[in-house]
């Protein structure tokens, strides 16, 4: 049973997306961390401070924290940082998401409106998946993946850690993508990807 709680890391555009979901599924945020307290508050958050901070409230509290960051190296940092001072990164799943029984999913992970996932999709934790894409049946998506809106992963792919599929992409079945890979919007993937490389276009070329 999901915690009644959260606490909201960061306050920007991927944030809001994340606080629309959990407001969504019933839980109540109690306040956000971020390094300043935001100019724009459009969801009546209470400031909480910065969670780098030794004396940050939060790790007094005994409540679990939901990641708003959209830079897949950064959410991945702040989330072993949380882990390390013993409290829960909850995973957050908007409520039209489409998920197949047997598909697991790692903490920390969020996971869009309007997304499917399908049989046997492995999704590893403080993903991704953002709104609209498709995770077909056996893909492994890797830790602090980020899978933007509309793209699509035929069976089987693998996604290494930390790598980003633009929107609109599509990947085709079996291909192996390595981590920290940049696939540009609207790309076509037909090969596999080496690590660390940037991809765009149909076929995708490596730039
Ligand atoms: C909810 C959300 O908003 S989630 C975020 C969703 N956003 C996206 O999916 C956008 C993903 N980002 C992109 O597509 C970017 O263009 C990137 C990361 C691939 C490349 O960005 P940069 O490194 O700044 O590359 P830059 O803009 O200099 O372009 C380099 C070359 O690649 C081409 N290029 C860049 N992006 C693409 C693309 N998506 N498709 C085809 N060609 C592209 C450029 O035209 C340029 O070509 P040229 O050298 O012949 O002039």
């Amino acid at each position: 049973m999901l915690d009644k709680e959260v606490i909201l890391v960061g306050y920007s555009g991927h944030a809001y997306v994340v606080a629309d979901a959990i407001l969504d599924i019933g839980l109540n945020i109690v306040g956000y961390s971020d390094k300043v307290e935001a100019n724009s508050n459009p969801y009546d958050l209470i400031y909480l401070g910065f969670e780098i901070e030794t004396n940050f409230v939060g790790w007094s509290r005994e409540i679990p924290f939901a990641l708003g960051i959209g830079d897949n190296k950064l959410r991945q940092n702040i989330s072993n940082l949380i882990e390390e001072k013993g409290k829960v990164v909850q995973t957050i799943i908007d409520k039209t998401a489409v998920i197949s029984k047997n598909v697991s999913i790692g903490s920390g992970t969020f996971i869009n409106k309007n997304v499917t996932v399908n049989s046997l999709a492995k999704i590893g934790k403080n993903v991704i998946l953002n709104t609209g894409c498709i995770i077909e049946h056996e893909c492994s998506l890797h830790d602090a993946v980020h899978i933007a809106p509309g793209a699509v992963l035929a069976g089987n792919v693998t996604v290494g850690e930390r790598s980003f599929v633009g929107a609109n992409s599509v990947v085709k079945q079996g291909v192996n993508i390595g981590k920290d890979v940049i696939i540009g919007a609207g790309s076509v993937i037909i090969t596999n990807i080496p690590d660390g490389k940037k991809v765009v276009g149909n076929p995708g070329r490596i730039i």
